[in-house]
């Protein structure tokens, strides 16, 4: 457990007790045929249709898409930043269009949001920036001193009350947006490409921050990004929005392990090697001769276990090689691909349950160039 997880626990243990088991009922968000046209002097752009979509209360859930897919449209109609233009977006089963200012404010403070470029008033120190919200809903200046505390604490900054935003990294600017938006006690907290502005280890970081504080507080989490590693290293489901549309939605690892629609393809594929360049120059479409080995592809797509032992067994005395080996442990499920060389006469017949697709993609003569 980080220092700052263990902090959250200990604060959410002695200080949110009752507060948590409320909101772990609360923070679910529904779209019901949700749809966005913007209009201006340029004309009309369809943003988002026909969304039916479920959000349930205590999960990280992820919106991708790319640029244009209409993932902050979406996002801002949560806590009524943007208004759809038909549908509904209900909030623990409250239609939100239906709110009066004072139920728009109650709202706002039921989801917090961070956001890509942190929104932090410079002339402004950490511990006055994270009490804003406080001071604006009229609360006991003890309280808000013993809130802003805690929220610090939670998100690993305590005794930078009195920095200024300018002297902290990047990283420590997103804790104090994190600290800012916990400090109202939100049962949903939104996050707007909250790590695209990080560098890849203070994303790491960020993104443990948010999973503890998901698991400690039970709060449901939202958030954005063009970044399908974003999306594995915490969301438990995901929505793949293409032109406005979904595209397709599941469980992390089954949308990282079968990928139907080419726009989350095409979103996996910074993450997918190819084959390697050495073996696709030497690999041919038929056997030529005696010696000639198979190439086997193994895909793993959540339901089989790559189990090295078996495979071996059943290449029986052929022999076999692993020549590349590209599997990822997404929400405790192998997805992924292996790649086999199957000794001299060997083909490929492994059962299906060693794993979710097998194919020989081509032979080679010799798997050491
Ligand atoms: N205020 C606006 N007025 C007019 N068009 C808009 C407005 N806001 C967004 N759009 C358009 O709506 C579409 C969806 O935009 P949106 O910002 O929701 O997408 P996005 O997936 O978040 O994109 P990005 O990843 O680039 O931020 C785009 O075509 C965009 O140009």
């Amino acid at each position: 457990m980080t220092g700052a997880a263990a902090t959250l626990a200990r604060s959410a243990v002695t200080e949110i007790p009752a507060a948590a088991a409320a909101i772990r009922k609360a923070g679910t968000v529904r779209f019901e045929g949700l749809g966005k046209t913007y209009r201006s002097s340029a004309g009309e752009v369809q943003a988002l249709s026909s969304i039916d979509l479920d959000i349930r209360a205590g999960e990280i859930f992820g919106i991708i898409g790319r640029s244009g897919a209409g993932k902050s449209s979406l996002l801002r109609t949560i806590n009524r930043l943007e208004r759809p233009t038909t549908g509904r977006v209900l909030v623990d089963g409250e239609d939100i269009a239906l709110l009066d200012e004072a139920g728009l404010v109650a709202l706002r403070r039921r989801v917090g949001m961070i956001f890509q470029h942190f929104n932090l008033l410079s002339a402004k120190t950490v511990y006055e920036n994270v009490a804003l919200p406080l001071r604006v809903a009229g609360v006991a200046r003890d309280e808000i001193t013993r809130r802003v505390d805690q929220a610090l604490d939670l998100v690993g900054l305590a005794g930078k009350g009195g920095t200024y935003p300018s002297r902290l990294s990047g990283g420590q600017k997103q804790r104090v947006g994190i600290a800012r938006a916990l400090v109202s006690r939100p049962e949903i907290l939104l996050c707007d490409e909250a790590t695209s502005a990080l560098d890849p280890e203070t994303t790491v970081s960020i993104l443990r921050l948010l999973r503890d504080i998901n698991q400690r507080l039970g709060l449901t989490i939202v958030l954005i990004t063009h970044e399908m590693s974003v999306i594995r290293e915490i969301c438990d489901r995901v929505v793949v929005l293409e032109r406005g549309e979904i595209a397709e939605q599941g469980e992390v690892w089954q949308v990282f392990g079968a990928p139907r629609h080419p726009a989350t393809q095409a979103l996996l594929q910074p993450l997918q090697h190819g084959l390697p360049e050495d073996l696709a120059d030497r690999l041919h479409e038929t056997r030529r001769g005696p010696e000639d080995q198979a190439v086997v592809e193994l895909t793993f797509a959540g339901s089989a276990v790559p189990d090295l032992a078996q495979l071996t067994e059943l290449a029986g005395g052929r022999g076999l090689r692993l020549l590349s080996s590209q599997i990822d442990r997404i929400q405790g499920r192998a997805i992924g691909k292996l790649l086999l060389a199957l000794g001299p006469g060997g083909d490929a017949e492994f059962p299906a349950h060693l794993a979710d697709r097998t194919r020989i993609i081509g032979y080679v003569d010799d798997t050491d160039g």
